[in-house]
């Protein structure tokens, strides 16, 4: 197999606090690897160690078959990093921001003004090639990010939480150019909160939650797991969810019940419905829905995964 990140017991420590604490991973090349997990699940600090930027506290890690404790430059150079918060020169155009950084690869001003220009093309940002940063919308200035973390030709590109704080519309756009990128066999590693996008981009994932991982697999092979086919989402108006929930006892293979709502985790939703309505318990609000990796990971950790 041709990892390129292999890692067993990976610890990252800050003083006394284990942020990342003995995790397993082998990314293979070609694939979109995902690290989904809440805030503060060790997500960011495991793509540090990866990127070469934080040293591991303990643990093995080869990054793209090299040592990120001797050869850190070596695999940087390799690699596209895209960070949580935007880092663009503000005071630079856009096309500036790629030139200027493919400038630290020693790659020639030549071949740095093609490249440019062809990676303005791919992220739909030609058109504000000359105008300055600062004005550009979230998206455009994450699409601009991810286009700079391409100047190399990196071997994998690293993002961390690649549309957080993005619209409904911006986040399509990263996806649709992620999802590019993936076809044309790129590898991509991300970091993520949002279970959809984890079910859209990623091949393999991981459920992260205290510094561990909780489960392993393909988005599907999760649900399948770990889920039912289908979750019926049950809101009542008055009276207690506890006490609704316990005269829906029996129905379907599990039952959560959560400040706002109860779901049903079932086979069949419309069957489980008409058993809800046989029962005489006229909720307000009825969803029927099949399962998403959010329910993984309530299942998981008995929390949701955004609060
Ligand atoms: N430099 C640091 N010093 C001390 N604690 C840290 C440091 N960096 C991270 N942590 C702690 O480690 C834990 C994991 O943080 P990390 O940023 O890796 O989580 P995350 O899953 O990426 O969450 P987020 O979505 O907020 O980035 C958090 O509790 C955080 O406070």
């Amino acid at each position: 197999m041709d990892a390129l990140i292999h890692a067993r017991g990976l610890v990252k420590r800050f003083d006394d606090f284990t942020a990342v604490d003995g995790i397993d991973i082998d990314v293979r090349r070609g694939e979109a690897f995902g690290f989904l997990g809440p805030n503060g699940a060790g997500k960011s600090s495991t793509m540090r160690m990866i990127g070469c930027v934080s040293p591991p506290t303990g643990g093995v890690l080869r990054i793209l078959g090299l040592d990120p404790r001797r050869d850190g430059p070596a695999i940087r150079a390799k690699l596209g990093v895209c960070p949580q918060l935007d880092n663009l020169d503000i005071e630079l155009t856009v096309r500036e921001n790629l030139t200027t950084y493919a400038r630290f690869f020693g790659i020639a001003r030549r071949v740095a003004r093609q490249r440019a220009a062809e990676l303005l093309e791919f992220v739909q940002l030609t058109e504000r090639a000359d105008s300055k940063v600062e004005p550009l919308s979230g998206g455009m200035k994450r699409r601009l990010t991810i286009a700079r973390a391409l100047v190399n030709e990196p071997e994998m590109v690293l993002l961390d939480e690649p549309t957080t704080g993005l619209d409904p519309q911006a986040r399509h756009l990263v996806w649709e150019r992620l999802f590019r990128l993936k076809q044309q066999g790129v590898t991509l590693v991300l970091t993520t909160h949002y279970m959809d996008e984890a079910e859209q981009l990623c091949d393999r994932l991981v459920v992260m939650d205290g510094g561990k991982i909780v489960a392993a697999g393909s988005p599907r092979a999760l649900i399948e797991r770990y889920s039912t086919r289908e979750v019926v989402e049950l809101r009542f108006a008055t009276g207690s969810q506890q006490a609704y929930a316990e005269k829906l006892a029996g129905l379907g293979e599990r039952l959560e019940v959560l400040p706002d709502r109860i779901l049903l985790y079932v086979a069949d939703g419309d069957e489980a419905v008409a058993e809800v309505q046989r029962r005489s318990l006229d909720p307000a609000g009825v969803l029927v829905r099949r399962s998403s990796l959010e329910d993984v990971f309530l299942h998981l950790t008995g929390r949701t995964l955004v609060d």
